[in-house]
Order: C-alpha cells, then structure tokens, then sequence
C-alpha cells in the first residue's frame, strides 16, 4: 500500500485512514500504448462521479483474483481481451459513498478494438491530462506516472482541485 499524502478533503470523509466501512476492492487497468500514452475513460451515467475520468476497471466479485476481476471489468466495459497485468500501486481511498482498495495494474498488451460498453467516452492521453475533472482516487496515478517519466509542472492541464475524497495512506 502506498503512503499518498490526503488530497483536499471531504468534510464528510475520514481523513484519519480509519473507517468503521469494509473496504471495497477495486481492480483498474492502467494500459499503456507503446508511445506512453495511457487510457481514460468516463464514468457513466448512474454512477458516483458520473463524468469524472477515471482508468477502467471496477468492484473484484467474491472468489475472484485482483487480475480475473480486471479480466473481466476490461471486457464488459471496453470491450478488450487483455494480456498479463502487471500489480503496481495499491490506494485506499474513502469517499462518501463507499471505502475503496484501489489495485491499479499495468497493462501494455491487449488484444481487440476499444468499445465503449457502458456509453463511456475515451481519451488516451499524456501528462499533464488534457480531460477533466479527474476523479480523485486517479490524481494519485497521475504522479506516480510524473515521477516515473519525470514530469515536472502540473499532471492536469488547467488544473484546480476539487475532490471529495480522502486518499489514506
Ligand atoms: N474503475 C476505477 N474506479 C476508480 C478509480 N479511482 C477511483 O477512486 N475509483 C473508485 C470509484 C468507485 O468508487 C470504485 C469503482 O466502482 P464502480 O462502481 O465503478 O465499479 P463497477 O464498474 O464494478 O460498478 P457496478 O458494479 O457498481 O456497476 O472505485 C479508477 O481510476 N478507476
């Protein structure tokens, strides 16, 4: 898990890193294009955060590994057969409506042509992101792709905060 500082807080959210909630365990795939270009798409409609950009993925069902959930979620919603996942971060995040174990794999290689299943739009994109809002449970992995390309400035372009979440270490 990492250690993420909190963003802008919630009122309503813990900023503590403890929660009386389960946690829910997320599984999103980070893929990534030869030319580093990575995908985001946009919550649906009917969701929290309808419109805020987000990696794909969703909830891991009971027996299901971090990878078969990603499987699958990558499928139903994108329409993609994906190649290994690579672990790479963990996050817990605690929004209002739900306490959330973020497992963000890599992916460089897929097989089939993206479609939107749920209505999404779509971006591959470079840092600093050119789409907002960006949901605040993604920010974090926009950093971590900033270190790692050493990306210095800002990782969304025009940026101004506004999150209602706490990201807990
Ligand atoms: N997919 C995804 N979810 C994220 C990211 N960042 C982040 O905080 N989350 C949060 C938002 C949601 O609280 C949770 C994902 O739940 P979801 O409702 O989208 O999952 P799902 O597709 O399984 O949805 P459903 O079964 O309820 O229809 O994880 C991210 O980059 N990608």
């Amino acid at each position: 898990m990492t250690a993420s500082t909190p963003l802008v807080a919630d009122p309503q959210a813990q900023r503590t890193g403890s929660s009386d909630r389960p946690a829910v365990d997320v599984a999103v795939g980070v893929l990534v294009r030869p030319d580093g270009a990575f995908l985001l798409t946009s919550r649906p409609q009917g969701k929290p955060y309808t419109g805020y950009w987000e990696f794909p993925g969703g909830k891991v069902e009971a027996g299901e590994t971090i990878e078969q959930a990603l499987r699958r979620e990558l499928i139903e919603e994108i329409g993609i057969h994906i190649g290994h996942a690579l672990a790479w971060r963990v996050e817990m995040v605690d929004y209002p409506h739900a306490l959330v174990r973020l497992h963000f794999c890599k992916v460089l290689e897929w097989s089939g042509e993206l479609e939107m299943r749920e209505s999404q739009s779509f971006a591959w994109q470079q840092l600093p992101v050119a789409v907002e809002p960006v949901l605040p449970g993604t920010i974090p992995v926009l950093d971590w792709f900033a270190a790692e390309r050493n990306h210095s400035g800002a990782t969304i372009s025009g940026a101004t905060s506004a999150d209602s979440a706490a990201v807990i270490g």
